[in-house]
């Protein structure tokens, strides 16, 4: 039997920056196995609501739980430790280092946070890289923006997390890439038996994952149909 447990819990959250208030009373649940989309307009906060389940920024009031530990109880190198070991993040443009060739990339999370039970990091990186397709040789400045995306996600991988987090991860590609690398990432919570959650302004995209929350005026809604 699967274990579904909640590795993502977010109750009664709100954040004010300045004379703003972002969201309020936001909860929302994430479970392994499960994928979420979170959509809104821009300025809605979706980046911020990311911030957040990060630990990037803290919230005025509520509590952020990653797989059983209450991230927004953290501080200094014990966040630094939960964020590194329990999230891996994949970003709209990659975020991969050109210097860097791709299993570098992909390796460099698990160097920085070894764990002694663990294969080899260039070992993980090179299995996960072919799993997704990339061919490893090309110097990363030559991949193409789906490519560097693959590449991303293999990172945000390589740690084994139990929760990914993706801000626009398809926003910079054309249609058919889009949808190659869409695929791969709603794979993800059963071939790697974690929770996605994904922040998108792309309906075809959102139309993939088995819950849509919607922003509207800093409240949380759960959107039933994308019409
Ligand atoms: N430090 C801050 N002080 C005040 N307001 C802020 C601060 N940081 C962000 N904001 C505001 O918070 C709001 C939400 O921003 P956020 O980036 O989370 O929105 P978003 O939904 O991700 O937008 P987009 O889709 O355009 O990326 C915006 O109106 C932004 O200007």
């Amino acid at each position: 039997m699967p274990n579904t447990s909640p590795v993502l819990s977010v109750s009664d959250l709100c954040l004010t920056l300045g004379e703003r208030t972002i969201f309020t009373s936001a909860d929302l649940t994430v479970n392994a196995g499960e994928s979420l989309a979170i959509l809104g307009p821009s300025g809605s906060g979706k980046s911020s609501l990311l911030s957040v389940i990060l630990g990037l920024i803290s919230p005025t009031s509520g509590q952020v739980v990653i797989d059983g530990t209450a991230l927004t109880d953290l501080r200094g190198d014990a966040l630094a430790n939960l964020r590194a070991s329990a999230v891996g993040m994949v970003f709209q443009f990659g975020e991969i280092l050109p210097e860097l060739t791709p299993a570098e990339n992909v390796a460099l999370p698990a160097l920085l946070n070894p764990r002694p039970d663990a294969l080899d990091p260039y070992e993980r990186a090179a299995s996960l890289l072919e799993t997704l397709g990339v061919v490893t040789t090309a110097p990363t400045a030559h991949l193409s923006g789906g490519e560097r995306q693959r590449v991303a996600v293999a990172r945000a991988l390589i740690n084994a997390p139990r929760l990914i987090l993706a801000d626009e991860p398809t926003g910079a590609l054309d249609e058919k890439t889009r949808d190659q690398v869409a695929s791969i990432l709603f794979e993800l919570p059963v071939s790697h038996h974690c929770g996605l959650l994904t922040v998108t302004h792309d309906l075809n995209v959102a139309s993939r994952a088995d819950r849509i929350v919607q922003i509207v005026d800093g409240r949380l809604q759960v959107r039933d149909e994308l019409a």
